[in-house]
């Protein structure tokens, strides 16, 4: 029996990175989740501890924070930074990937006026993932983004089988926390992209009357594709956050689609890829 090493990366998870940039009164913040995956000739280390490859991920996190110095620029370019540098400085290094979650802080509004240093943290969670192996590949993202229809949704016609009670519905909510994330056939202006992304996201999700989630997941990445020209593909995943009507007939009230238990646990989710067929 022949036993071998398989792929495998390592690198420093999650190291939470806050800039503060200070050039003007109005100061801004940026707040980053790192993580670096480093990844090549990195038998030795496995098979016999040899370390002579292994740059310590105690390094990887001290190179987030020096790189950070001088300021951060958008998650993708910073990433893009730091994946380039693991590999061109380490010679065993073939590949590198670096992973950013960015927290938005919206500045506060105090006494009618922008604040000068206080924020509050903002609905949803940017993120951009990086991998440089020679050549670069750029994916962004949004994680955590819930959000909801309270009519304009309806789910019937599907299959009833001896253990189905859901009833048809011409008329129901529907939530769910959005996570996508796009692979970018070419560089461009990451804020711009980015929000004008998250954008077609929102107003698709608001304006399709959907027969089902899966329906609105595909017409919110197929939005997404037909105006950003620089999106090879999107990935969504959609948990179904289930708003039941509640039943208030034991207490001789009716329930004209006002009172709704919001259940956490257990929820569909769905998910699909929405891409070119030249991608
Ligand atoms: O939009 C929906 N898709 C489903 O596949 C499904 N299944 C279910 O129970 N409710 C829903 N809603």
């Amino acid at each position: 029996m022949g036993i071998v090493l398989g792929d495998n990366s390592y690198g420093k998870a999650e190291t939470r990175l806050v800039f503060v940039d200070r050039a003007a009164p109005q100061h801004r913040i940026v707040d980053f989740n790192v993580t670096t995956a480093l990844s090549g000739d990195l038998a030795a280390t496995h098979l016999t501890g040899d370390n002579t490859d292994v740059l310590p991920t105690d390094s990887q996190k001290n190179t987030v924070f020096a790189f950070a110095r001088d300021g951060v620029g958008e998650p993708e370019d910073f990433a893009a930074r730091l994946a380039r540098h693991f590999v061109e400085s380490q010679p065993a290094i073939r590949s590198a990937t670096v992973d950013i979650e960015s927290y938005g802080w919206d500045r506060m509004t105090v006494g009618g006026a922008p604040a000068h240093h206080s924020f509050v943290r903002a609905a949803g969670t940017r993120t951009a993932s990086v991998t440089y192996d020679g050549t670069l590949s750029v994916s962004s993202g949004i994680t955590d983004l819930v959000v909801l229809n309270t009519t304009g949704s309806e789910f019937w016609g599907y299959p009833k089988d001896p253990y189905t009670t859901l009833a048809e519905t011409k008329d129901r909510v529907l939530a769910t926390a959005v996570t996508a994330r796009w692979r970018h056939r070419a560089g461009s202006d990451w804020a711009v992209s980015h929000a004008e992304t998250l954008r077609l996201l929102l107003e698709t999700f608001a304006e399709v009357h959907s027969l089902s989630l899966q329906q609105t997941l595909y017409a919110m990445g197929r939005r997404v594709l037909e105006e950003r020209e620089e999106v090879a593909e999107i990935r969504l995943e959609l948990p179904n956050k289930h708003h039941i009507p509640v039943d208030l007939s034991p207490f001789g009230l009716d329930n004209p689609g006002v009172v709704f238990h919001a259940t956490d646990r257990p929820y569909g989710l769905i998910q699909a890829t929405v891409t070119r067929d030249d991608a």
